[in-house]
Formats: C-alpha cells, sequence, structure tokens
C-alpha cells in the first residue's frame, strides 16, 4: 500500500485541508497502515481497526486539539496517534522509551485525558465541557465509549451528572457510543440486549423530533421524515439516554463517512448534552479480525497479516493465569458451593474452560469490578463460595466493597488476583503494584504471594479452604516452571518457609522474586526464606531470622511502599528488634511500558539487581556485614 493521502497529514490541520470526497481514501490507507504498524510492534488490533473512520470523521469535524477528544479505555487510539503527528513513532509502540498504547497527556495536545482503564471517558468530558462554560470557552468536548465500557456504572453516574444543568450551566458535551457489539469477550447484561434493541427498530428512534434537526442534511433525514408521516399517531418511546437528559440520535453506520461527517458537523453545531450511537465492527476491513475478534482484540507480538496469529512453533510455558483456570475447574469439581466471577476478562483471566465446563456458576458481570465484589459478597452471605478472579489493576476500583462489603463482614470471598506486579507493554494504567499495600492493611483480609505455579495452585486452595477473604496474586505469563502438583494440599496458615540456609544476610522472599532470590544467595552465602504469606505474615520466622542473622532484605514485586517489606519492618518494630533492613520493590514512581524483564531490570530487581542492592548496602563481603550492622 502507498500512503499518498498519510504522507501528507502532520496534523489534523492537514486532513482539514482535504476535500470531503477524499476522506474514504484517507481512511483505507490509515486502515491499511494501522495493520502494518500492529503486525510489526504488537498491540491492540480490532478497536483500532474498528475506530478508523470514526477518527477520521472526529478530526475532519470539530476542532482538535481546541475540541477536545477523550477516548474511553484508550485502546483503540493508534489511528488517532497516526493522524495526530507520532506516525514515525509507532514503530516505538509500548517500547521502553517509545508512544504508550494509550492516550497521554504527556505525549501530545490531542490527547487530553489519559486512560487504561474504561468508563471514565463521560465523567472526564463532562468536566472539560464544564470547565469551558466555567471560563467562558465556546469549544466541545466529546466521549467515544463502547458498548462494553458503558456497562460500568462509572459511566451511568457521568450521565446522570451531565445531563441536567448546574447552577444554570450545561455543558457541551457529545457522547460518542461505539456500539461494536463486543467487548474484550461477547458483551454480556441487559444494556447489551437494550442496544441490540434499539439497533433493531433503528429507523424508529431515527425518526424522533429530538433527532430530527440533527439528522438535516443527511442521508437518513429523508428516510426519518418519511417515515414519520407513516407512523403519525403512533407513541415513539424515548432511548433510556433521553432520559438522563441526552438528545440521541442513531443508530447509525459508523463506517460510512457520508453519514458520520454530516451528523457530527451537525451534533458539533448543538448545545448541551448530545449523544450520538454509532454501530461499528470490531476489526473492520481485516476478515480474519472481524471473524474473530476475540482472538484478534490485541496482538501478543509480531505477526504476518496474511496469516493471522499463529501458535508458536514451541509450545509456550504455562502462565499463572493457566495454572488458575485449571485448579478453578478442579475445584468448582471438588465443591459444588463455587462460583467464578470476572468483571469482564473471561479469556485474560483464564476461564473459558471453566465457562463451558460450569455455565450456571460463571459469571461475566461486565466491566462492573465494584458490582463483583459486592455480588460476590451478597453469595458469600448464602453459604457460596465466591472467586472473583480480577487483575491487580482493576481490583482498585472495587477498595470500598473489599473493605465495606467483604471484609467487615468477614466474608469467604477468595480473590484471585491475575496481573501482580509490572505488566510489561500495558505499562502504567495497567501494572498491579499497589495490592500488597491496599490490601493488608484491611482487617480480616489474608494475603498470599506464591513463588511459582505450583505454589499458586496450592495457596488457591487454601486461600479457598478459609473462612474469610483472602487475596492469592500471581503475575502476568509465567513463572519458574514448577509444575503444579495436582494434590491439593493447605499450606500451613501464616507460615513461611527456609529455603536456603547461609549465613549473616536473611533474604525474605515474597512471591515469584524468590527465584533470583535464591540465585542471588547462592553467590553471597545468605539465607532465603519463602514467605508465602504478607499477612497473617510468619512474625516468628522473622523474628527468628532477625536473631540468626546481621541483617535482613525483603524483596517483592510489589510498591516498597507500604509493602511487604513495611510489614516485616512493623514485626520487627512490634517485637523490639533493631536490625538493619533493607526493603526491595517497585519505587514510588509510575513504571512505564515496556518489555517485562527490562523493566524488572531497570528497578533493580532481577538477580543482578537484587544483588547489586545487597552489595552496596551492606558491603561486598558478607563480613562486611556485620560492619554495617554495628554503624545501625
Ligand atoms: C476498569 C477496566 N476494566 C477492564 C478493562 C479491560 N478492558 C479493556 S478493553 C475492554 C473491553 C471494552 O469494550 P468496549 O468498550 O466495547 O470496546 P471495544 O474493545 O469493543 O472496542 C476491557 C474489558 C479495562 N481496561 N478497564
Ligand atoms: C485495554 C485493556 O485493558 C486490555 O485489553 C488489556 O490490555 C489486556 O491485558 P492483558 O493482555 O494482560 O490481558
Ligand atoms: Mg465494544
Amino acid at each position: 500500500m502507498d500512503y499518498t493521502l498519510l504522507n501528507g497529514i502532520s496534523s489534523p490541520a492537514d486532513l482539514r485541508r482535504l476535500p470531503r470526497t477524499e476522506l474514504q481514501r484517507v481512511a483505507d490507507e490509515l486502515r491499511a497502515y494501522v495493520l502494518e504498524s500492529v503486525s510489526k510492534t504488537g498491540g491492540h488490533l480490532g478497536s483500532n481497526l474498528g475506530t478508523v473512520e470514526l477518527t477520521v470523521a472526529l478530526h475532519y469535524v470539530f476542532n482538535t486539539p481546541e475540541d477536545r477528544l477523550v477516548w474511553d479505555v484508550g485502546h483503540q487510539t493508534y489511528p488517532h496517534k497516526v493522524l495526530t503527528g507520532r506516525r514515525d513513532r509507532m514503530p516505538t509502540l509500548r517500547q521502553i522509551g517509545g508512544i504508550s498504547g494509550f492516550p497521554r497527556r504527556d505525549e501530545s495536545e490531542y490527547d487530553t485525558f489519559g486512560t487504561g482503564h474504561s468508563s471514565t471517558s463521560i465523567s472526564a468530558a463532562h468536566g472539560m465541557a464544564m470547565a469551558a462554560k466555567l471560563k467562558g470557552e465556546n469549544r466541545k468536548a466529546v466521549a467515544i465509549i463502547g458498548d462494553g465500557s458503558m456497562t460500568a456504572g462509572m459511566a451511568f453516574e457521568a450521565l446522570n451528572n451531565a445531563g441536567v444543568a448546574h447552577g444554570g450551566l450545561l455543558g457541551d458535551v457529545l457522547v460518542i457510543l461505539n456500539d461494536n457489539d463486543m467487548s474484550i469477550s461477547p458483551p454480556v447484561g441487559a444494556l447489551n440486549k437494550y442496544l441490540a434493541r434499539l439497533m433493531s427498530g433503528s429507523f424508529y428512534t431515527a425518526a424522533r423530533e429530538g433527532a430530527k434537526s440533527v439528522l438535516k442534511n443527511t442521508p437518513l433525514y429523508e428516510f426519518a421524515r418519511k417515515f414519520e408521516e407513516h407512523t403519525k399517531g403512533m407513541v415513539v418511546p424515548g432511548t433510556i439516554f433521553e432520559e438522563f437528559g441526552f438528545n440521541y440520535v442513531g443508530p447509525i453506520d459508523g463506517h460510512d463517512l457520508d453519514t458520520l461527517v454530516p451528523m457530527l458537523e451537525n451534533l458539533r453545531d448543538k448545545k448541551g448534552p448530545q449523544f450520538l450511537h454509532i454501530v461499528t465492527k470490531k476489526g473492520a476491513g481485516y476478515k480474519l479480525a472481524e471473524a474473530d475478534p476475540v482472538k484478534y482484540h490485541a496482538a501478543s507480538g509480531k505477526f504476518d497479516p496474511a496469516v493471522g496469529f499463529v501458535k508458536p512453533a514451541t509450545p509456550p510455558k504455562t502462565t499463572f493465569t493457566q495454572v488458575f483456570g485449571e485448579w478453578l475447574c478442579d475445584m468448582a469439581e471438588q465443591d459444588e458451593r463455587l462460583v467464578g466471577i470476572t468483571p469482564a476478562m473471561r479469556e485474560g483471566s483464564g476461564m473459558v474452560e471453566f465457562h463451558q465446563r460450569f455455565p450456571q456458576r460463571y459469571h461475566d458481570v461486565g466491566i462492573a469490578e465494584q458490582h463483583s465484589v459486592t455480588f460476590a459478597a451478597g453469595l458469600a452471605c448464602e453459604g457460596i463460595k465466591p472467586v472473583v478472579a480480577i487483575y491487580s489493576t482493576f481490583l482498585q476500583r472495587a477498595y470500598d466493597q473489599m473493605v465495606h462489603d467483604v471484609a467487615i463482614q468477614n466474608l469467604p470471598v477468595l480473590f484471585a488476583l491475575d496481573r501482580a506486579g509490572l505488566v510489561g507493554a500495558d505499562g502504567a494504567t495497567h501494572a498491579g503494584n499497589y495490592d500488597i499495600a491496599f490490601t493488608r492493611c484491611i482487617p480480616n483480609m489474608a494475603v498470599l504471594t506464591p513463588a511459582d505455579e505450583n505454589e499458586c495452585r496450592q495457596a488457591l486452595y487454601t486461600g479457598f479452604m478459609h473462612d474469610g477473604p483472602v487475596t492469592v496474586r500471581y503475575p502476568r505469563g509465567a513463572g519458574a516452571g514448577v509444575t503444579p502438583v495436582k494434590a491439593m494440599t493447605a499450606q500451613p496458615w501464616g507460615k513461611g518457609e527456609v529455603r536456603r540456609k547461609g549465613q549473616r544476610i536473611a533474604i525474605l522472599a515474597f512471591g515469584t522474586l524468590l527465584y533470583p532470590s535464591l540465585e542471588v544467595a547462592e553467590r553471597l552465602d545468605a539465607t532465603v526464606a519463602n514467605m508465602r504469606f504478607v499477612k497473617p505474615l510468619d512474625a516468628d520466622l522473622v523474628a527468628e531470622l532477625a536473631r540468626t542473622h546481621d541483617a535482613l532484605v525483603t524483596v517483592e514485586d510489589g510498591c516498597v511502599m507500604g509493602g511487604a517489606g513495611s510489614a516485616v519492618t512493623e514485626a520487627l518494630s512490634a517485637a523490639g528488634i533493631s536490625i538493619p533492613v533493607l526493603q526491595l520493590g517497585l519505587p514510588d514512581e509510575f513504571v512505564e511500558h515496556g518489555d517485562p524483564a527490562k523493566l524488572m531490570s531497570l528497578c533493580g530487581l532481577d538477580a543482578a539487581g537484587i544483588e547489586a542492592s545487597i552489595v552496596k548496602r551492606f558491603g561486598v563481603k558478607p563480613s562486611v556485614v556485620r560492619a554495617a550492622n554495628e554503624r545501625g
């Protein structure tokens, strides 16, 4: 493909200089470019291909960046990045030092709001629209949100707020619902059914009074006018979005620029809250992605567009996610009270098989993390044993529910926390750095940090058997490669184990960093404990290691502040023990996107980094440790 038109576009102003008749060619080139680019870097695919025409139309019609575009989740912003001067940086996408896979305010003035987590766009755009009113500025704020992201309570909280005037001020916010009838998995829930009903009665809605002025000059207008003549006297019901105070228009074809552009032009000139419902196809223009949007949601690496995603020649190592998925099925077979819950992450959380085998005990609740936790609490009240499979980063959404609905009532809910620690290419928005810190301070909550695949299986079992709330955290990808033992055995509650006996320095490892710690210990002749539990912490083991060593080193793949190392220093302080402690973990800064192993190395959390930190703090030779101790 030659990119004749694209080559001439280094900003939306260049796009706006083109005649409207050229826009389809721009869209075709852009789609081809995005596919080519993602095939070389990996990254989100289906959503980007599906929003090409929308992106072209938005930048063509609106005066960006003066008018604000807020992209929900932001996984569909590659076409936007290309049109806003970042085409030359697309080969660096999601790599260290490269551009992000999501919008970033520090990356471009066209990225008006940073995203990554879903369902924030309407709130943010409403804030921007209200700010424009308060500052007397005449500009539009546009939220572009998918049908999956629309399922979150937060999106409805925003509609509820944006649809009415505040002190006489009503923001000029346009919400564009990009309905491709897909989340990452097939969509779920009543809203999806409602949108499907709107679709089936699409011309019916288009004929509505409120929509007519917006449709003027569009091909739909004449149709709507005629339709109305035929339906005179009929009571036309409003959409739910109109009940929220929005002027609803749609559904229209989101790939048809001849409809999209005049529609947006009309909406641009209208005051107050507007709602445009467009229909698109996830993966549009790339047959393989259209046929299997779940698979083509994202590419994990390079691929040949002519062939599509292929299985690697050598089977990849078993991931923690797979270990969880297998455990869940095994446990469900043993205990019919088990119910598995996911907030819209069936594939990512390893629950496809569980869904197939136990459909009545599988709940995809949509992108609704808060609800997922309180729903689990309700189930637990009735003697069901819920397992909430959730990414560490997305659990942040449901903190109050963990505290108020689960922990205060001491309900037996098992949280299977995937993507704990750094996740790599998705970067800071998706990193699971904080869960140890924010879960361990909740009374009644137990926090388990398995070190490898087998430990993960046994920890999940241990947590499931416990009569109270438990989190079991494990990282993205594979671990040390320890094949899980099929038999499930409860781990001694709140107990760690010494894995290597050495001298002077004791490394207390939490989670998968046990393995690099063991490597380091060989070189420094240190003791290594696999702590297993952050809470209840094995305070006896901590005291014993402090008594028999000159210094302690804590190692974890979570943030140092408030993390497992802090739990150790609190235990030492409570016992009145004074000993030098080096706390290693993730720094007090957001770690950006990139190769996860390289990022861990940059954070000093690979074997070389752990060793270097110990040597730096306590001296090269173990004997120097005592001197450091004496110095305090
Ligand atoms: C709070 C939150 N939960 C879960 C996710 C993971 N996630 C990313 S995209 C996505 C599906 C979004 O569906 P939709 O908004 O319809 O966009 P589409 O992928 O169809 O383009 C999900 C569940 C997320 N980013 N944020
Ligand atoms: C955009 C988003 O939130 C998801 O698509 C996320 O990128 C999935 O991450 P995993 O690849 O770790 O499942
Ligand atoms: Mg969707």
